[in-house]
């Protein structure tokens, strides 16, 4: 359970990050290394490991054991670490390409050693500052068909399958989804954190039950539903890119849950991005072909998951009902609905829970930060309640450009 340290288990430091690495035989000197922390996120320690010699680096990410945005006081598991190594070695096995190598991983000292990919920049980032990725749709589609098709029952047997729930079990981590995505930002909790002046519009959410009723349907699929392995906390934050490369990190919210959760998480997180380009793109032009390129990333990604996946299911599909006709719309049709309800509660939680996003936390002028905000609560409660009606992938881009230009 959370806090609990492997015998033997003590926090790295730049100087011992080198213990860690030295028996790799990946340096031609390890006295030579340069070594940082340039962890960022809210859980982990982040070493980039450096020989200016050989040019030669290394990544080494270390849990702690608790989170470190809040410090010792939230005790939480060092597995993470196993789940985070495992799912990115798994995901390898089939998109060896999106995802960074890993070198070695040290269950007694939580921490794997990992590609460097320094050259790439966080996607969040890149979409601040205006970035277009050409390949980023067609590669984020590609990860999630060929890594949630491949783990789930459509392909594995029912056997094998059962080992790998076994093997992703992540309650702690989970809890952190259930609590901060699903039910915090609903209710008048104390961790929510949002400016005195939206205290109206969130006291309307709260008291809005048909919301309150259509996310408890959400949470409960995402608390019962283990169709596949999901990366868990697929936001922008976690995906690397240059112009021709895409790279998926930081799966240690893994384990088997509901397909639709990780595409919902992707698209609510370029949603966001869109509303934020009312203040980062001051010009009306740029600005308007920057946001259709964001609706265009989700509708390409949509598109060609639902293509790629389909294509897996008619060639490798194992269960004798997927050929039976009108099995895959069904699915489909669910996919998407669930996808646009799991964004809605992603939106909202970014804007009012615990964790938000540079994308709109970075807005200067307050008044805008307000506006976008009360914007982002507005998408997404009617996506959640309204998912059943938007059964394209087109309503779903009408609908964010409609309430962002309301
Ligand atoms: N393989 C990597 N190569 C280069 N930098 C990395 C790599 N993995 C993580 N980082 C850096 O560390 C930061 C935090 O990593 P992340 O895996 O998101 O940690 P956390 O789990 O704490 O959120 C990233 O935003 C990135 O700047
Ligand atoms: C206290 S965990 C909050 C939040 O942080 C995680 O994101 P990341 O590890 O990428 O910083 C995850 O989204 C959690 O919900």
């Amino acid at each position: 359970m959370g806090g609990h340290a492997n015998a033997g288990y003590h926090p790295l430091t730049t100087e011992t990050v080198v213990q860690v690495v030295a028996p790799l035989n990946h340096f031609a000197d390890v006295n030579q290394l340069e070594i940082k922390e340039i962890g960022d996120g809210n859980l982990n320690y982040v070493f980039h490991v450096v020989e200016p010699a050989t040019g030669k680096s290394l990544i080494v990410k270390q849990a702690l054991p608790y989170a470190k945005v809040v410090g010792e006081s939230w005790p939480l598991t060092l597995d993470r670490a196993r789940i985070e190594s495992e799912a990115l070695r798994r995901a390898a096995e089939y998109v060896p390409a999106l995802v960074p190598k890993v070198h070695h991983t040290d269950e007694r000292l939580a921490c794997t050693v990992m590609e460097d990919l320094s050259d790439h920049v966080i996607l969040r980032k890149g979409l601040i500052q205006g970035q277009v990725y050409p390949k980023l749709a067609e590669h984020i589609a590609t990860f999630l068909a060929q890594t949630l098709f491949h783990t789930s029952d459509f392909f594995l047997s029912p056997l094998d399958k059962k080992e790998q729930v076994r093997a992703f079990i992540n309650p702690e981590l989970c809890k952190i989804t259930e609590d901060l995505v699903f039910t915090d930002p609903f209710f008048n909790h104390e961790t929510n954190d949002f400016p005195e002046a939206l205290q109206s519009s969130v006291e309307a959410l709260w008291n809005d039950l048909e919301l309150k009723r259509e996310t408890a349907k959400l949470k409960h699929a995402f608390l019962t539903r283990a169709e596949a392995l999901v990366h868990g906390d697929l936001h922008t934050g976690s995906i690397f890119v240059t112009a021709d490369s895409t790279k998926v990190i930081d799966p240690e919210f893994a384990y088997y849950g509901p397909i639709a959760f990780d595409i919902g998480q992707f698209f609510a997180n370029l949603a966001l991005n869109y509303l934020s380009h009312f203040h980062h793109s001051p010009d009306p032009q740029q600005r308007r072909t920057f946001q259709e390129y964001l609706l265009e990333v989700i509708e390409e990604t949509w598109a060609r998951f639902k293509e790629q996946f389909s294509q897996l299911w008619q060639t490798k599909g194992q269960d004798v009902y997927m050929q039976v006709a009108g099995v895959e719309d069904d699915f489909f049709e669910r996919l998407l609905e669930d996808t646009i309800g799991f964004a809605g509660c992603e939106v909202i939680r970014r804007t009012i829970g615990l964790a938000h996003v540079a994308d709109l936390d970075s807005i200067s002028d307050e008044e805008t930060q307000l506006r976008l905000k009360d914007k982002a609560l507005t998408l997404g409660s009617v996506l959640i309640k309204q998912r059943r009606q938007l059964t394209r992938i087109t309503h779903l881009s009408e609908t964010i450009r409609g309430v962002a230009h309301a």
